[in-house]
């Protein structure tokens, strides 16, 4: 794809570039400073490794395309892409003064005063305004993502994971798709079947700007997981009225409109650039260019911000294997389908134990300590969410590993590049960098120690024939070379190995996919609602059907299909219960199966015996309850009527004691009464035998049943 840049046309032939160096890196992608040899022009070339992409080719192509498109001024735009070797190259202008984030590790790590983020807020608005105009939602706006040059041109980069909202079939679809970095991501973006449009953005931004006033995205310490949790339990974060007093009322009112939970009520890009925090903003050419004044150039920042970052995760206590593999599965269980359960993830995150939360808590004492801003750095540049439609695991670990960094200290001639003067220069230059720089010696010494090795290198000026090697590659390369070349002293860099709560997630949305541990709930993801008593043993429910905990033993194999339905079917005891009040309390009884779901074939036999036995139970205890209820009837009449008097002693034999033979209209009523108990004896006989008769209905049944599986047995057996 060739494309041109202002009036010239820059070629798609890697020879015509030639790299120099890094100036950022990704999650997916590193980016160098270089050449354009025919026009001896400064370009900027973002090197998108294709084995890391979760995106196919197609994908990344049109999204390099639609790149190109782009026409304004605030907006990163591509001169021309094309594929050398496993990397898809960028070609763009050059930033000279980095992303907004770079600029505050290195010099301002409280985040920068008021005017200068007015100026770069405004613009970044205004970019957004465009693309959503054109269609597009960024998907990942955030300071990391807002270049700066040095006349103070602010542009919106990294389409790394936009989306065309006009756009048809499966990237349409994919909207529907957790895609981002989550300390950025609004509560509907979080939430899969919800549904975003250009609002995700508008929230994004409400959280730039608070990284931009602070150095640091809210909740930037903690893991993904928790981050999820609390964009979508805590209420929005904020502009604190004590802590912020330094900032203007229509900065805190600015913020606070974009970051109301319910995307409707944020304003969009054009409206929310009428509000007068961005009317008083000030052209940035006035209010940036002094913020870069006396610094370094970006690659030596850049080195010495890798430096920084890889001493700091060197230094982080990493959990034992066993935690991350709780950890991981945790993770995996409680994203990995669209069944995305709130309560399910709640307990996930209570597992993530208070100290992997890293070192830097909100708190001013620590917001003061050497370090802090770089491993808030470290945490929020790898924390980065991907929930990508084709990826069916998690995957934890930072993009970038400390191995993969260790070559960029060197030169091309393999000579190690003088870190220490880059942090020296930086603090000559007056600058907040001390903050940045002064980790213990014990952390430089650490990085210096690793970066004396002789390694090739991969960084410095490269030819586009030398930039084979995918990241993924120098990762596994320089691993290799840790684990045969380290000293002991060195092991603790391993750590970079073992997977981090802070890494990249990535998670399936495939519904399929849902995990077979999780518990079914309705379709809300929440409980439907019962009353309490029921709410107390509920362990599972589809729709009507319900399981409790009493019943969990007996009906843990059976199939949701023989499982109780709810209110609709009454037990036998029921029944019982319907002939007088005769409550029978029994905790084994709460499943009512017709003998066809028995013998279904899909019960197993052990299920079936109990359940048969349980009936059979029942059964007898129905018959000795019906033998009771007639002799009680029986005494309870004769009792009732010589006591009301309605039947009137009878007339005794004064010589032998029998009853005479009846005579009188009280003997006429006596026969009557009866007539009246025989006939209830009768159907109470009815009853008992059609009990009888079910009760040997399920006998022969629970023969069949035992035959059958005797016979299995057998023939198990015999072969
Ligand atoms: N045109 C440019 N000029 C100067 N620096 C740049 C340019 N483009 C990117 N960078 C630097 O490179 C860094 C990484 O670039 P980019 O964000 O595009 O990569 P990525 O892999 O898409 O990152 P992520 O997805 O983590 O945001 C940026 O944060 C910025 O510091």
């Amino acid at each position: 794809m060739k494309r041109m840049g202002g009036s010239r046309s820059y070629s798609a032939n890697p020879s015509d570039y030639k790299l120099l160096e890094e100036v950022g890196y990704g999650a997916s992608a590193t980016v160098y400073r270089a050449i354009y040899i025919p026009f001896n022009d400064v370009v900027a070339i973002k090197c998108l490794d294709l084995d890391r992409c979760n995106s196919n080719l197609d994908d990344i192509r049109r999204e390099a395309q639609t790149m190109s498109l782009i026409d304004h001024p605030n907006v990163i735009r591509a001169f021309c892409s094309f594929v050398v070797d496993r990397n898809l190259w960028v070609v763009m202008p050059f930033m000279s003064e980095g992303s907004c984030l770079h600029l505050m590790k290195i010099a301002y790590p409280e985040g920068f005063e008021e005017p200068a983020i007015g100026s770069i807020l405004k613009e970044t608005l205004k970019a957004l305004d465009y693309l959503h105009r054109q269609g597009h939602i960024h998907r990942d706006v955030k300071a990391g993502n807002i270049l700066l040059d040095n006349n103070g041109t602010v542009k919106l980069a990294d389409f790394g994971v936009s989306a065309c909202m006009f756009d048809s079939g499966d990237r349409q679809r994919s909207r529907n798709t957790f895609v981002g970095t989550p300390c950025w991501m609004a509560p509907e973006v979080l939430q899969p079947g919800s549904g975003y449009n250009s609002k995700a953005d508008i929230w994004s931004f409400g959280i730039t700007a608070l990284e931009l006033a602070h150095g640091h995205a809210p909740f930037s310490k903690y893991p993904p997981m928790k981050v999820l949790l609390m964009t979508i339990q805590n209420a929005p974060p904020g502009l604190d009225y004590d802590r912020d007093k330094k900032f203007s009322k229509s900065f805190k009112e600015m913020v606070a409109m974009c970051l109301v939970k319910d995307q409707t009520k944020r304003p969009t890009a054009e409206k929310l650039l009428k509000h007068s925090f961005f009317k008083h903003a000030k052209p940035p050419e006035l209010s940036l260019k002094k913020l870069f004044t006396d610094l370094p150039p970006l690659w030596n920042r850049v080195k010495a911000l890798q430096l920084k970052d890889a001493a700091q995760l060197a230094l982080k206590k990493m959990p034992s294997a066993e935690q991350e593999a709780l950890s991981q599965s945790e993770y995996q269980r409680g994203v990995s389908a669209w069944n995305f359960d709130i309560e399910d993830l709640k307990a996930q995150a209570s597992l993530v134990r208070d100290d992997d939360i890293h070192e830097c808590k909100d708190d001013e004492s620590l917001k003061s300590s050497p370090g802090h801003k770089a491993a808030a750095y470290c945490e929020s540049s790898l924390g980065k969410l991907n929930l990508d439609r084709e990826v069916s695991w998690v995957e934890f670990g930072g993009p970038r590993s400390v191995d993969s960094i260790q070559p960029d200290c060197l030169n091309e001639t393999g000579k190690n590049l003088d870190c220490d003067r880059v942090e020296k220069g930086l603090r000559k230059n007056g600058s907040n960098i001390d903050v940045m720089a002064s980790t213990s010696e014990k952390d430089v010494g650490l990085a210096k120690a690793k970066t004396v090795k002789p390694r090739q290198t991969q960084s410095g000026p490269l030819t586009p024939g030398s930039v084979n090697h995918s990241s993924s590659d120098r990762v596994r390369n320089s691993e290799r070379f840790e684990n045969e070349n380290l000293p002991a002293t060195e092991k603790v860099c391993q750590v970079r190995k073992a997977p981090s709560f802070s890494g990249p997630l990535m998670l399936p949305n495939r519904a399929s996919a849902n995990s077979l541990s999780a518990p079914i709930k309705s379709s809300g993801g929440f409980r439907e609602s019962l009353d309490d008593k029921s709410k107390a043993n509920l362990v599972q429910i589809k729709g009507r059907f319900s399981v409790t905990s009493e019943n969990l033993d007996l009906v843990k194999d059976i199939p949701l299909s023989s499982v109780s339905r709810r209110s609709s079917q009454t037990s036998p005891l029921r029944k019982s219960a319907s002939v007088g009040d005769w409550m029978f309390e029994s905790k084994q009884v709460p499943i009512s199966q017709s003998p066809k779901d028995l013998t279904n074939g899909n019960v197993p036999a052990s299920i079936l015996m109990a359940h048969l036995q349980n009936l059979f139970q029942q059964t007898s205890l129905q018959q000795d309850l019906i033998v009771n209820l007639l002799n009680t009837l029986q005494s309870a009449e004769a009792v009732d009527a010589s006591q009301n008097g309605k039947l009137p002693p009878l007339p005794r034999s004064e010589s032998n004691g029998n009853v005479e033979t009846p005579a009188s209209e009280r003997e006429r009523l006596l026969l009557g009464k009866i007539t009246e108990l025989q006939s209830r004896m009768m159907n109470l006989t009815d009853e008992l035998t059609a009990e009888k008769l079910k009760h040997d209905q399920l006998q022969q049944q629970l023969r069949f049943v035992s035959g059958v599986e005797e016979n299995g047995i057998r023939r198990e057996v015999d072969a």
